[in-house]
């Protein structure tokens, strides 16, 4: 079963339509630039309204250590989400499992990336798009991956349309959609996200 993270949530609202259609986790962006960010305050109000048994993921982009390990604390996130150039030690640092974003371009060879993140949770491979850390809507090309030997999440301008094809050519252990179930930048469209999941699913 492919799991499904729903990322870039903003209000209690999309929250609690994610878990309702199923999701596996939602992902709170703590990163200020971003027209998904949201604060430690409002994401304890976001994550309160959810049920067990969803994971609680947060999004950094090269954050100082003490505003990664205040914002974990505060927010009881299960694992940390890291978006930038944040090192292997870096990201270990928090005691709690994380999971590292690798931009993909055609160029980019993934293996000494992967062995230097060997203690990462999971690894997400997104689209490589110059000045944008996430949520860029874009794709990279699904069949040119090679064997990364650990759980890795697929991730990049998935929607209902094309996240069937993309799971079926590169067979990742989970999809995270963001802006490809969006109605605006930050509001999630639940239609869509339904759409999408049913289309992961086989339903
Ligand atoms: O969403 C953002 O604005 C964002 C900003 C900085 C770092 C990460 C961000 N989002 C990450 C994601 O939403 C996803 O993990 C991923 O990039 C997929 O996004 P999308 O292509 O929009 O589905």
């Amino acid at each position: 079963m492919v799991r499904i993270k729903i990322c870039g949530i903003t209000n209690v609202e999309d929250a609690r339509a994610a878990a309702s259609i199923g999701a596996d986790a939602v992902g709170l962006v703590f990163y200020d630039k971003s027209p998904r960010a949201v604060n430690p305050v409002r994401a304890q109000e976001i994550l309160a309204a959810l049920p067990p048994f969803v994971t609680r993921v947060g999004l950094f982009v090269n954050a100082p250590a003490a505003t990664v390990m205040a914002t974990t604390q505060q927010c009881f996130l299960d694992v940390l989400q890291f978006h930038g150039e944040e090192t292997p030690a870096f990201c270990r640092d928090f005691g709690r499992p994380y999971i590292k974003v690798l931009r993909v371009t055609a160029a980019v060879d993934l293996q000494p990336l992967v062995e230097a993140y060997h203690d990462a949770q999971g690894l997400l491979l997104d689209c490589a798009s110059p000045g944008v850390w996430g949520g860029s809507g874009r794709s990279f090309d699904w069949w040119r991956l090679p064997e990364l030997g650990k759980a890795w999440i697929l991730a990049g301008g998935l929607d209902a349309e094309n996240v069937a094809d993309a799971i079926a050519i590169a067979q990742p252990y989970a999809v995270d959609v963001s802006s490809g179930v969006e109605r605006s930048p930050g509001r999630k469209d639940h239609d869509k996200m339904a759409r999408f999941m049913a289309q992961v699913r086989g339903t």
